[in-house]
């Protein structure tokens, strides 16, 4: 069992089906290369973080693929050789990718690429939708969107409402009630922010993913959450002589708590072509349960015949919880069909 670093009896770790199939085998000719975690990427420059506290830059070993399955992304753990002294203007070589706990993909939504997948973000264990009360008005599509996605990757959800100062976000949570995804709720006050505290012991000790549309206020926590972000990202600086804002991709940053934040650039479309109706009901235990009765091959869905859910709604033995629970997985499940203007 891995240690969830919570007491909450909601959140839950399950075996991720897909992630930890193993994609790279261990290659023996390299026995002496430097475990090291990638906190960012730019340009096929890889920034890396030595097992033994040592900041790199890297490039991608040719060996390892083109495409997806040679892919290395932030939060990937990866051995690395060559120069490894992090000297100025020198560059390792990334030679082994280890084995994933969790992989969070997106899949393209539109031109020829469309339902070719990616992976964003590797050994990630929870996701921060951040979402603002207000000022943008909250997106429920969007946020669903995240948190099939978050299921799907084997990772625990969690919500983070910013701007509550000016809104109550409390009829916008209710919408995650029946999926008992938890929620922190915090407002940006003169030198402090309201609910930082609780954020922060959620995120403590975890590595967790960062995503909200632009505007929402993410940058606005992040920084307040490692105060030295700056410095915590100085080698994407030195070498790119850029911000992190300007990177198109994610940036780890380490928490001064413990464990990670993994900044992503403002989501605006989560593509979940890739997504399987069984990976995301494998996240709701007691529904999945149930529909080992299903008939072969079902969709859940609303329009399913014989779905088993359906039976075990009508028979009244899910109860009025139960009922709630079906129709929020349902909306989740539909919710994958790709992006409608606003959605
Ligand atoms: N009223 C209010 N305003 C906030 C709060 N948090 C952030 N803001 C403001 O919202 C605006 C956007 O905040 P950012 O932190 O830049 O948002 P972001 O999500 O990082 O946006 P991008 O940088 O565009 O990705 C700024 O003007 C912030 O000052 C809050 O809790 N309450
Ligand atoms: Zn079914």
């Amino acid at each position: 069992m891995r240690d969830t670093g919570t007491d909450d009896a909601r959140v839950r770790v399950r075996p991720n089906r897909r992630g930890s199939r193993p994609r790279t085998k261990v290659r023996p000719e390299y026995p002496d290369a430097l475990g090291a975690m990638v906190l960012g990427v730019d340009r096929g420059r890889y920034h890396l973080l030595t097992d033994d506290g040592t900041g790199l830059v890297a490039v991608k070993a040719r060996e390892l693929g083109r495409g997806e399955r040679g892919a290395v992304v932030v939060g990937d753990h990866v051995g690395v050789v060559g120069d490894v002294s992090g000297r100025k203007d020198t560059l390792a070589r990334i030679v082994r990718v280890d084995e994933r706990s969790s992989v969070l993909r997106r899949s393209s939504e539109d031109g020829d690429a469309a339902g070719a997948e990616r992976v964003i973000v590797a050994n990630a264990d929870q996701l921060v939708v951040v979402v603002a009360a207000a000022e943008p008005e909250p997106r429920p599509r969007l946020v669903d969107r995240c948190l099939v996605a978050a299921y799907d990757a084997g990772m625990d959800p969690l919500i983070c409402v910013t701007k509550a100062d000016l809104a109550d976000p409390r009829e916008f949570l209710a919408r995650y009630d029946a999926l008992a995804v938890p929620a922190v709720v915090t407002a940006a006050r003169v030198e402090r922010i309201e609910g930082l505290h609780e954020l922060r012991d959620r995120l403590a000790d975890r590595t967790s993913v960062l995503v909200g549309h632009s505007g929402v206020g993410k940058s606005t926590l992040v920084n307040a959450l490692v105060p030295d972000a700056d410095r915590a990202t100085g080698q994407v600086n030195a070498v790119t002589g850029r911000g992190r804002h300007t990177s198109s991709s994610a940036v780890a940053l380490a928490l001064p708590e413990g464990g990670w934040a993994i900044d992503t650039p403002g989501v605006r479309s989560f593509g979940l072509q890739h997504v399987d109706p069984e990976d995301l009901l494998a996240a709701f235990d007691d529904l999945a349960e149930i529909a080992t009765d299903c008939p072969r091959g079902c969709t859940h869905a609303q329009d399913a015949p014989d779905c088993a859910l359906d039976q075990w709604v009508q028979s009244g033995a899910a109860g009025d919880a139960g009922a709630a629970r079906l129709l929020s997985f349902r909306r989740l499940l539909a919710s994958r069909q790709a992006a409608q203007p606003g959605g």
